[in-house]
């Protein structure tokens, strides 16, 4: 099968005043991981609940493994995963139980057993869902999500309120699910997340796309050129934005006539370039003066 796994074109999703999705377009191809990127209220989970055929749009295309989610049946949600935030399953159950149960759901599922120790819940199997930490009852929502055998998986800030540890042994786990060959589409507004895990991602900022591509492409293409910052002679701090630092640091010099106060050449990091793309960016600090 070549089509892609997701396909948006033009997508609108208004709540009353607020305009929540504006003309958003994706292309998700299969077997990617794919990161949908974005501030807070940027639309990533409405996007998400959409795609998922659990919130109705108000305009646009949308297909999710060839079919409309707005109108596909039970079948077509076999396919898809969803990884709820804690899955309201009896806190009485055990892993394993509960696992189980939710196996007979679908038509062909995975093996329970499997599927625990794929998400790291081997020694709990036996334990009851009370007893497990937040991360661990995290991992057990992505072993729902997936007990299913899904094309693929549908993810909504699955690491928000992870400590660094628990975060990157989730990391792991989409790997390893992603080189099972599930395709895998994740929102995060964590960019160091996105920049792990994605294959490609969009940036979304006030319900549209505002940059796609790999993580270093989009570094590479947004983010070239340095800034050199140095203290002037009556204390006042500068800047400037230069595609030639190097000879921008050589007029300093001669103008100082030595060492030039403060002297620091950066680059902007990808996460310069979001906060750039998304908006975020204090715009009087961003704006470079030229050197005099
Ligand atoms: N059920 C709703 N009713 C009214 N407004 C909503 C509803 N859900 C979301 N919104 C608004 O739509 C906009 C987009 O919200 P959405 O949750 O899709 O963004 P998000 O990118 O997922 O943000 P976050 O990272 O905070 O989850 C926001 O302004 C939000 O307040």
């Amino acid at each position: 099968m070549t089509q892609n796994a997701v396909e948006v074109r033009g997508l609108r999703k208004q709540y009353g005043e607020v305009t929540a999705v504006d003309g958003l377009d994706l292309t998700i191809r299969r077997g990617e991981v794919f990161g949908l990127l974005g501030p807070n209220g940027a639309g990533k989970s409405t996007t998400v609940e959409i795609l998922q055929g659990h919130r109705e749009r108000d305009g646009g295309e949308v297909l999710v493994l060839g079919a409309d989610p707005a109108t596909a049946g039970r079948a077509w949600r076999s396919r898809v995963g969803i990884v709820w935030q804690d899955e309201s399953a009896p806190a009485e159950l055990t892993v394993r139980e509960t696992v189980e149960h939710f196996a007979r759901y679908y038509p062909a599922p995975r093996d329970p057993a499997e599927v625990i120790a794929l998400v790291g819940l081997e020694d709990k199997r036996g334990h009851r869902l009370k007893s497990l930490s937040g991360g661990q009852r995290r991992r057990l929502d992505v072993a729902l999500g997936v007990i299913g055998d899904p094309e693929l998986l549908l993810l909504d800030e699955p690491t928000t309120g992870f400590d660094p540890a628990a975060r990157r042994q989730f990391w792991d786990l989409i790997r390893l699910l992603s080189d099972a060959g599930t395709t895998i589409v994740l929102t995060t507004h964590y960019l160091e997340e996105a920049e792990a895990l994605a294959d490609r991602l969009a940036v979304i900022a006030r319900g549209k796309v505002v940059a796609e591509g790999e993580p270093a492409a989009l570094r590479a293409r947004l983010g070239t050129g340095a800034t050199v910052e140095w203290t002037d002679r009556d204390g006042s701090p500068r800047s400037a934005a230069t595609e030639t630092p190097t000879r921008t640091v050589a007029e300093l010099a001669a103008r100082f006539d030595g060492e030039v106060p403060d002297l620091r050449i950066t680059r902007p990091t990808l996460e310069d370039v979001y906060l750039r793309l998304t908006g975020q960016l204090d715009r009087n600090t961003t704006r470079q003066e030229e050197s005099r």
